[in-house]
């Protein structure tokens, strides 16, 4: 599985706003139905109608064009949920106060409404009752300017029940919505956690913890993928070479300076290691004080020399733990993996010469 870039984490990002975006569309389109019903009804006049879809147009393509040139990453909230929110309210309260039914208006506070639901996707508590606070506010003031500029078209009794009702939907729309948003919040930040878990028993699962090398079914694995991948190399078969490392007389160490220092010695020789094999050669610990280490592409010529070169920057550690000019030594056997036979083969060949290099005087490499 690849990383996923930060370009690309933002692609996913503004495209899915887009797809909300759209949806918000939709919803006001809804209205801009409701809108051409009543004109069709005759309950609207045509200059409302027109303002309601240039006003509709203008802000919709202002938002297509926030988001496509990104000017929205800068925004504290991307996603501008409170303004998609918001706006198709304004030309809805527009069109309303020239409805002349109060019927009429009623439609578009149900497809308000509908609207809020959106900050369930990400607004919080406050925000969401904010939102439900301007919209009956902008419900109340459209009442109150018709009271004063056409008081024939309000009916108070109707309209006190309707603000009533108002209140009491948009609160219920506000609190349910909040709820959702917060379980999509906390339901991301386990999504996060369980990422890391996994990362985490990943690395436990594929990884010694003492050295933090790659453990023995992660190397022998590798070793497996490895023997494959020059098996197949055209135009025949690349040499492989392996080595079996094996500390000198550790139980010794152990013994005599105590297990922590036999563990620091572990870590120590282990980063060695790793820093001296070439990019693409490969280490794990596959046993105690046991390590396999893979050369890909290596002719025999090459792998002996590479194993020798570790033998040498382990001889000439230092090591705190250790009395002045103690030495901590390694014996290597080192084979190449021979077409067609397997990994146990290949791997019992190297065993076998480390164990004469070990029977040899120790501190040296032996090929197989
Ligand atoms: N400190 C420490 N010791 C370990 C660890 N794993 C294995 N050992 C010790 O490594 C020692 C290996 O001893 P042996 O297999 O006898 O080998 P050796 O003493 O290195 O002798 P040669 O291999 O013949 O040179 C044992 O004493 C183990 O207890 C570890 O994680 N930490």
């Amino acid at each position: 599985m690849t990383a996923e870039s930060i370009e690309q984490r933002i692609q996913r990002a503004q495209s899915l706003r887009l797809k909300r975006m759209i949806w918000g569309f939709a919803n006001h389109a809804c209205t801009a139905l409701a809108v051409i019903g009543l004109y069709l009804g005759g309950f609207l006049p045509m200059e409302p109608v027109l303002v309601f879809f240039a006003s509709s147009l203008l802000c919709g393509t202002l938002l297509v064009l926030v988001l496509q040139f990104g000017i929205n990453l800068r925004f504290k909230d991307p996603s501008m949920t409170m303004i998609q929110i918001i706006w198709p309210v304004i030309p809805s309260l527009y069109v309303m106060f020239f409805v002349a039914l109060p019927q009429g208006r009623i439609l578009f506070l149900l497809l308000a409404t509908g609207g809020i639901m959106f900050g369930a996707l990400a607004l919080n508590r406050r925000q969401m009752l904010t939102i439900a606070w301007l919209f009956w506010l902008g419900y109340l003031g459209l009442v109150l300017v018709l009271g004063w500029l056409a008081p024939e078209r309000i009916y108070w009794p109707l309209e006190a029940v309707t603000l009533f009702a108002y209140a009491s939907v948009l609160s219920i729309v506000a609190y349910l919505g909040s709820f959702i948003s917060e379980l999509r919040h906390q339901l991301s930040i386990r999504n996060r956690e369980l990422k890391h878990a996994n990362v985490e028993l990943v690395e436990l699962a594929t990884r010694d913890s003492l050295t933090s090398l790659p453990n023995r079914r992660t190397v022998m694995e590798q070793f497996e993928r490895e023997v494959a991948r020059s098996e197949r190399q055209s135009p025949g078969p690349k040499a492989l070479g392996i080595s079996v490392l094996d500390i000198d007389h550790f139980k010794r160490i152990n013994d005599t300076f105590g297990h922590q220092a036999g563990d620091e010695i572990l870590r120590k020789v282990s980063r060695t290691i790793q820093a001296t094999i070439r990019k693409g050669d490969y280490v794990g610990r596959i046993g105690g004080e046991e390590f396999l280490l893979i050369f890909p592409d290596t002719s025999p010529d090459h792998a002996v020399p590479a194993a020798e070169r570790i033998r040498k920057a382990v001889e000439a550690l230092r090591f705190d733990e250790l009395p002045e000019g103690y030495r901590v030594t390694v014996s290597q056997g080192v084979t190449i993996h021979q077409v067609g036979e397997t990994l146990q083969t290949t791997f019992k060949r190297a065993d076998e010469a480390l164990y004469q290099a070990k029977n040899s005087g120790r501190n040296q490499v032996l090929a197989a």
